[in-house]
């Protein structure tokens, strides 16, 4: 993917308006997401590596607010079962448009990927189909809260026998001092990417009233409220982790 710098916050604004995913942020998004998400590269690529043991015949991969798809690159990359399809969603139109031609270019590339088909829809309303695998990369942390639960609801439907969710999500915590210290480690990695004390402090701003994280134990709490079995931790860096739950 290319990586055009993300400077969308270099320069003073005066207000600074709520983030979106627009065309100004799709143009930089590759760049953004990994000096912004500490272990984002890794998580991608094992987000691979764990639905390659997940996944099930004849079965739907879901990659669920998929932006440009790096997920499902990998899931492509790395998935070898029989018969089953990648799904793509987004309800951005301009991250679904670039996201197609990054999928495009994919096929173009290799031979014998799995099929993939990127729709342009609201997670919160999409019919989901039997499916093995389903990840929410960085997703569910833009959901309105009063929805999350609904959302994963219907997702552990969806899943079959031997299926995975995959989670990951950015995290707050109850401890106050748990909190201000992986906050301020992780506006040091923000710093030591290159980022100026103004982009980090407009981009704070920025997301506070669109990106509501929850803790570990609201997630674990959350998902064995939507019925699933158990949530597996397999990934910390600083205040951003990853999880496997199991149907
Ligand atoms: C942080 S990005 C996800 C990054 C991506 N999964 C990856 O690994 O590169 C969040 C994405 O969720 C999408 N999104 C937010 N709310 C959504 C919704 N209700 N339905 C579908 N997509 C949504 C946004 O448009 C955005 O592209
Ligand atoms: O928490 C932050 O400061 C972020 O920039 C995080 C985050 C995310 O986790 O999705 C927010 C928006 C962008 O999509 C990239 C990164």
């Amino acid at each position: 993917m290319k990586q055009i710098p993300d400077r969308i916050y270099a320069t003073p604004q005066e207000q600074v308006a709520d983030f979106v995913f627009n065309e100004a942020v799709v143009r930089v998004f590759p760049d953004m997401i990994k000096r912004s998400v500490p272990g984002y590269p890794t998580i991608v690529e094992n987000i691979g590596v764990i639905a390659s043991q997940f996944a099930r015949p004849h079965s739907a991969l879901y990659d669920l607010g998929c932006s440009l798809g790096a997920v499902s690159q990998a899931l492509r990359r790395h998935v070898q079962a029989e018969d089953c399809r990648v799904v793509a969603v987004d309800n951005s139109s301009a991250m679904v448009e670039r996201c197609r031609e990054y999928l495009h270019a994919q096929d173009s590339m290799f031979q014998e990927l799995l099929p993939v088909e990127v729709l342009e829809a609201d997670i919160c309303q999409l019919e989901f189909q039997p499916a093995s695998v389903v990840a929410l990369n960085f997703t569910l942390q833009f959901i309105p809260r009063e929805q999350r639960l609904q959302l994963l609801g219907r997702i552990r439907q969806a899943l079959l026998p031997g299926g995975a969710l995959i989670l990951s999500e950015k995290l707050r915590f109850a401890d106050a001092e748990e909190q201000e210290l992986l906050t301020d480690l992780h506006i040091a990695f923000k710093r030591a990417n290159g980022y100026s004390e103004l982009e980090i402090a407009q981009k704070r701003s920025a997301i506070e009233h669109v990106m509501k994280p929850d803790s570990l134990e609201e997630h674990r709490e959350r998902l064995l409220a939507a019925g699933f079995s158990k949530v597996i931790p397999w990934f910390q860096c600083l205040n951003f982790a990853s999880l496997i739950a199991l149907p």
